[in-house]
């Protein structure tokens, strides 16, 4: 069991980092891929937005070296905008894979008709899907939930109605949009899909560890696990569930020491995109995220929300590497 294909492109792995708002830049995703993840998706990108292209929006849809192949997201509500902006992110980024995100449940997203609202409109998400494959020549996938909330649980026929209307693969999010990140991931819901589609079926929900990824192929029969917040600050987790599904023993975390140089490159190959300022603004939850489970760092994390320059973190990470950890 090593890759999988959407449509005609190859994943070498199984093992995908979930799209994240404002955590998955091109610095982690780069991060990722060279950790072990199969795949990166792009934050998600509004298709309203692509219409004007600003500086941010072109900044988001910017790949990493390591991202081959390179896998953007879009989301929307407006068929014609979608598939507009589809070739546009396609342009901008040359990436081989398009993902439309119908599974955000963010107040300011739904409001709009857009992410996960699109569970409540399925023929609207069907005609998006539609005017999306249509539109560009790459595999189009779509990132979805379970449903609105628990009285409307559409999962499958949205699944099925995302297959017909040409969609080369679907990601599972085993939560309703009610849940938005609370409770447990229904994985029996993601097998349910699993057995109700022929396309390939991607499980995502509460995966933090090695033996976790295992549990979720082997509960839901998908092809693939996304792992969204259990791999931040642990972009190892990736080689520790390709090691485990190869039959080998799970490789221990790098030493403190390596994982804060990680942490560090990380940041500067940020501030490379970014400048100094906003990457280091953006890597203060990431270096909280890496010292999580550190013995000993509640001073310096104190300290983390006052971090402006490269100066100040080397020094943070210099006390930091001394810790047990
Ligand atoms: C801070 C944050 C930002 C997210 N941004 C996106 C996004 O841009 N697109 C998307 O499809 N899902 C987004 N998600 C959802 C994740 O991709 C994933 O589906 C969810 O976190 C469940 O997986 P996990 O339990 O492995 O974290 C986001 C989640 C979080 C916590």
């Amino acid at each position: 069991m090593t890759g999988f294909c959407i449509g005609q492109v190859n994943i070498d792995g199984r093992f995908i980092m979930a799209p994240m708002a404002g955590v998955t830049d091109r610095a982690f995703r780069q991060i990722c891929r060279e950790c072990g993840a199969a795949a990166t998706i792009s934050e998600m990108i509004s298709t309203q937005a692509l219409l004007f292209q600003d500086k941010k929006t072109r900044e988001l849809l910017s790949l990493a070296p390591a991202e081959k192949p390179g896998w953007v997201q879009i989301f929307g509500s407006n068929p014609a905008y979608m598939a507009d902006g589809a070739k546009k992110a396609l342009d901008i980024s040359g990436a081989q894979l398009l993902d439309i995100n119908m599974g955000c449940p963010a107040p300011k997203i739904v409001k709009g008709g857009d992410g996960s609202a699109l569970m409540c409109q399925p023929k609207l998400a069907e005609e998006i899907i539609r005017a999306v494959v249509q539109a560009v020549d790459v595999p189009v996938t779509v990132k979805f939930r379970k449903g609105w909330d628990a009285d409307s649980q559409n999962y499958l026929d949205f699944a099925k109605m995302a297959e017909a209307a040409g969609a080369a693969a679907i990601t599972l999010h085993g939560r309703t949009r009610a849940q938005m990140y609370a409770g447990k991931a229904d994985w029996d819901a993601i097998a349910q899909v699993k057995r109700a589609v022929s396309i390939p079926v991607i499980a995502n929900g509460d995966v933090d560890s090695a033996q976790k990824a295992m549990d979720i192929l082997q509960a839901t029969g998908a092809d693939a696990v996304m792992i969204g917040r259990g791999a931040l600050g642990n972009p190892w987790l990736f080689g520790q569930c390709n090691a485990l599904l190869a039959g080998e023993d799970i490789p221990p975390l790098p030493p403190l020491r390596e994982r804060l140089e990680t942490a560090r490159r990380q940041i500067v190959l940020a501030a490379e995109q970014k400048g100094e300022h906003i990457a280091m603004l953006q890597a203060r939850k990431h270096i909280a995220w890496y010292l999580k489970g550190v013995r000993g760092t509640k001073k310096l994390k104190a300290g983390i929300s006052e971090l402006n320059s490269f100066e100040e973190l080397d020094a943070m990470l210099t006390e930091a590497a001394k810790l047990e950890g």
